[in-house]
């Protein structure tokens, strides 16, 4: 099917800003960001990623700007918005009192699922996350990387057209990371959209599509992989150039250190 250019976007982002006190963590980001495709927000440590998702997701206020997310606007359609997307924030709180399978139950009646199509749907993300021999086990017994696929498998549950994903794969080992990367290539094919956060870029480089460089609370470049890594070898070496770095070893920094030659 033919798309235009407008119907083709999955978040609309305008004139974005929040600040902390003195503190400018997003300074007026607009970004059109395309549906289908896996997409990678990428920056350096406070860059403002963390920010931006969390106002992309209706759950941090913006102090001015908005967002549309396939249409609806996140402030002033919350629950529409809600309905349409699946988050996996940093940091994430979940009911740790819960088994994994109890969480994936309650949530699912939360998005008003059916109580069967609920235990289906739990029955086969717990099993493709390599979940089910901990279905019974509560929450707070779980590992990171077993709390960040609990995470994700709550949010892939009432099959969202949007899944904002902070840092996935952090703390998570390569088994646990590949059946997460399985699950994301899976949705995204059937014509999903999937935006995460990452500071790790060949990571980005081989799973996403489209980019965009955030630093200092602004975008840097943005649009599809290969567009932005440009002339440059590798993603990691376009970021580098595009967020700007301190050449340690010119500075003579840290002559003291080595460890080895005393
Ligand atoms: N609640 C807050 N109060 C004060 N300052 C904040 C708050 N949240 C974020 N900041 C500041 O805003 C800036 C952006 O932070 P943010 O967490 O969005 O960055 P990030 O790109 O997600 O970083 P990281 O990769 O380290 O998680 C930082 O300077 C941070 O110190």
């Amino acid at each position: 099917m033919e798309r235009d250019a407008s119907s083709a976007a999955a978040v609309r982002i305008e004139g974005l800003w929040k600040r902390f006190g003195e503190q400018v963590a997003v300074a007026g980001i607009d970004l059109e960001i395309p549906a289908g495709q896996f997409i990678g927000l990428v920056g350096p440590n406070g860059a403002g990623k963390t920010t931006t998702l969390s106002m992309v997701t209706g759950l941090l206020r913006p102090d001015s700007g908005r967002v549309e997310i396939g249409g609806h606007d996140v402030w002033q359609d919350p629950a529409a918005v809600k309905a349409r997307i699946g988050v996996l924030p940093e940091g994430l709180r979940m009911f740790e009192r819960l088994s994994g399978r109890e969480l994936l139950g309650y949530t699912g009646r939360l998005r008003g699922l059916p109580a069967d199509e609920v235990d289906k749907r739990a029955t086969q993300l717990l099993d493709v996350l390599d979940l089910a021999g901990a279905q019974h086990k509560l929450v707070i017994d779980y590992s990171t990387g077993m709390r960040k696929k609990i995470g994700l498998a709550a949010a892939l549950l009432h099959n969202p057209e949007v899944l904002f994903l902070d840092e996935p794969f952090e703390g998570v080992d390569p088994v646990s990371a590949q059946s997460i990367r399985k699950v994301l290539e899976r949705y995204t094919a059937s014509g999903a959209t999937v935006v995460f956060s990452s500071h790790v870029m060949e990571l980005v480089e081989s799973l996403c599509s489209w980019v965009a460089v955030m630093a200092a609370g602004r975008i840097r470049a943005h649009g599809p992989i290969a567009e932005v890594r440009g002339d440059a070898p590798t993603l990691q070496d376009a970021f580098l150039g595009l967020v700007g770095v301190r050449d340690l070893a010119a500075g003579g920094d840290l002559d003291w250190l080595g460890g080895g030659a005393r």
